[in-house]
């Protein structure tokens, strides 16, 4: 309803998903888009990517052929030519690089370890970079709720933003990121595009992203405008020909970062507690969601549940002393 009546009042700008637009073209009175001059499309290969192709040709149908189009990504693909040939007169395409292309502020590590230690070298890696901001990715929505839970019963300030929160608790998680609050966002690539916070020092893919593109968007979220930046990518035993698709994208061979394995293996026991504690949670979470049937309501960001949070020995892992 606020929208509707922000768009009575004729705006020069709108800014929207290609879904909601189309909600409002149908079904807010009096609004239309046949004055429309120019046509904005960022991260225009995801908006195909994502199934958005039926809404895009409706909003192309009912918007002037004589106007200018313009469509941003760093990542161009195929659909968009095509996109391009369908909609576009006369295009003109302007890239910074031939090829895809990180940063040179940017330090790119992997590690490659075994599926089942993934969690204990996490944990190792943000001891060692204790002091950062991270941006940690995971592949779901569940792991990405499951690892915030394990780092926060380590009593690390650990955030989750993924797809199946409320709108408003993501913008809560994000919040609390952005004003430093929090020094660790887990999350889904919903969040590996357009967010801009310039102090986010290490990215880290807990799970390899399974499109290569990905890799580059996530990886972007740090070292931007100028700033020097970190990333780590997780590579198990499953993950090998998906990194040498990365590394082939990206043109490099990424070193490795190093770590004490010894060092790692000290931290098996509290991770272990950590993660069954995070099972606990999760569970008593999901039960909970069932009974009250009340997604938004419910305590997304986990942090009222936290029931059973820092009871694992210790809280916050410390460095060891003289290290
Ligand atoms: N010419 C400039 N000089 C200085 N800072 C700039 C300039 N252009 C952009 N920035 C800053 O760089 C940051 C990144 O800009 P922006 O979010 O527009 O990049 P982007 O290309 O859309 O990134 P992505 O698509 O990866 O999300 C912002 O904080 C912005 O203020």
């Amino acid at each position: 309803m606020s929208q509707s009546l922000a768009l009575a009042k004729k705006p020069h700008v709108v800014i929207a998903t290609p879904g909601r637009l189309i909600d409002h073209l149908e079904n807010t009175k009096g609004f239309n888009l046949r004055a429309l001059k120019y046509l904005v499309m960022d991260e225009a290969d995801r908006i195909l990517n994502m199934d958005f192709e039926t809404e895009v040709d409706k909003i192309l149908k009912v918007i002037p052929r004589d106007r200018k189009t313009f469509l941003f990504s760093a990542t161009m693909t195929k659909k968009v030519q095509k996109l391009q040939r369908a909609a576009l007169k006369d295009p003109v395409k302007c890239a910074v690089s031939s090829k895809y292309q990180t940063v040179e502020k940017l330090q790119q590590y992997y590690i490659f370890i075994p599926s089942k230690f993934k969690d204990t070298y996490l944990v190792y890696i943000l001891n060692e970079l204790a002091g950062n901001s991270f941006m940690i990715f995971c592949s779901t929505c569940n792991n990405t709720q499951r690892t915030a839970l394990l780092l926060r019963n380590l009593g690390f300030t650990a955030i989750p933003l993924h797809g199946q929160m409320s709108q408003s608790k993501r913008l809560g998680s994000l919040n609390k990121f952005k004003a430093k609050a929090r020094s660790i966002l887990l999350a889904t690539d919903v969040a590996s595009r357009g967010l801009d916070i310039p102090h986010v020092d290490v990215v880290v893919n807990f799970d390899i992203p399974t499109h290569s593109k990905d890799y580059i968007h996530r990886v972007g979220r740090t070292a931007r405008a100028g700033r020097s930046g970190k990333s780590i990518t997780f590579v198990t035993q499953y993950d090998v020909e998906l990194f040498q698709r990365i590394e082939h994208l990206i043109g490099k061979k990424l070193p490795v970062f190093p770590t004490q394995d010894d060092e790692v293996m000290m931290l098996t026991e509290r991770v272990t507690e950590a993660q069954r504690f995070a099972r606990m949670e999760l569970r008593e979470h999901g039960e909970k969601k069932k009974r009250t049937r009340d997604d938004a309501g419910d305590n997304d960001d986990t942090e009222g549940a936290m029931g059973v949070r820092n009871k694992v020995a210790g809280g916050k892992m410390k460095k060891r002393k003289g290290r």
